[in-house]
């Protein structure tokens, strides 16, 4: 497999803050990696630096080979999809589009316009003046439509109504296996796009947390719950993941899923619940600051 972006020690920093504090991934060619994290956590930072639209403060970028900081090559083959792009004030989403042509060599305008009329746009609509799911709407549209070897969209569906972001998915994955390209989706919504992905990058205070395909995630950790002492004896030295408080007297532990025939035996004589962890919750676990849940904020004892 070649790498679309590779990223060694990467720096960001602004005034006050450290938005990528040396993170390090290899982004494989031709696969859709989900880029996930909390709030602040460097996506839009990350995303930022492989369109070349930011310089990194220190380390090394290449996207196809190049730093994409003033790479010709890099804009010409990347297209980075968010509710903040900006696109001409005062045209028309139809004009816009037609616009893509010039820009995109593999651009598919049949695409483009069947997709402009299923999601219901007109030739007078302005992109400037659409309501905030329609603009994430068009712009999605727009991403697809540009077959660039590097798509990448950042929190593309902010706005778009449930039945609309199924529908962006399904685009998505459609055109993708039938026209294999690098897609980066950011999205705070794992549980939506899990079925989408093949590789999750995860990403906790400007460094990667995690890296692996998305099947490996959905089989990585296993939620134990049970009588809290029941609990605490069955792990012994095993690491958490992290904990919470269940009703009175009761614990639940997210543990890797790694357990020994014994362990596991051990934890049924024990009459301990053991359940799988899904990927999404898993991501909320691993990138929490504390341990403990909200429900820890209102427990005063
Ligand atoms: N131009 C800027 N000046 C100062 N700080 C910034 C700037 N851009 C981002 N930051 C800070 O860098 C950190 C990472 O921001 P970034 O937007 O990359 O996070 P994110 O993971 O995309 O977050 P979210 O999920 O909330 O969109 C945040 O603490 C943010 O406040």
């Amino acid at each position: 497999m070649s790498s679309a972006v590779e990223c060694r020690k990467l720096f960001k920093r602004y005034q006050c803050k450290t938005a990528l504090d040396g993170l390090t991934c290899t982004i494989e060619a031709n696969r859709i990696t989900g880029v996930i994290g909390r709030n602040g956590a460097g996506k839009t930072t990350l995303l930022n630096l492989i369109v070349g639209h930011k310089r990194a403060s220190e380390g090394e970028l290449r996207v196809f080979g190049e730093a994409p900081f003033n790479s010709l090559r890099v804009s010409a083959n990347t297209i980075f999809i968010t509710d903040t792009m900006n696109l001409p004030n005062g045209m028309t989403c139809y004009e816009i589009l037609e616009t893509g042509r010039q820009f995109y060599p593999n651009w598919d305008h049949e695409l483009g316009v069947r997709l402009f009329d299923y999601f219901g746009f007109t030739k007078r609509d302005i992109h400037d003046r659409l309501s905030k799911g329609k603009r994430s709407t068009f712009n999605a549209i727009f991403g697809l439509a540009s077959r660039c070897p590097l798509t990448i969209f950042d929190e593309p569906t902010t706005g778009m109504d449930e039945a609309v972001r199924k529908d962006f998915y399904r685009a998505l994955l459609k055109d993708y296996l039938a026209y294999p390209r690098t897609v980066l989706l950011s999205s705070h919504h794992l549980n939506e796009i899990e079925d989408l992905l093949e590789d999750v990058l995860l990403i906790k205070s400007g460094r990667e947390h995690m890296h692996i395909p998305i099947s490996d995630m959905k089989e990585y950790a296993l939620a134990v719950r049970g009588k809290e002492r029941a609990v605490t004896n069955w792990l012994g030295r095993k690491d958490i993941i992290a904990r919470r408080s269940g009703p009175p007297g009761e614990v639940t532990v997210i543990v890797r899923n790694d357990l020994d025939h014994d362990q596991f035996n051990e934890a049924k004589e024990n009459k301990l619940e053991l359940s799988q962890v899904s990927a999404s919750d898993l991501c909320v676990y691993l990138t929490e600051e504390r341990k403990g849940g909200i429900d820890d904020v209102f427990n005063r004892d």
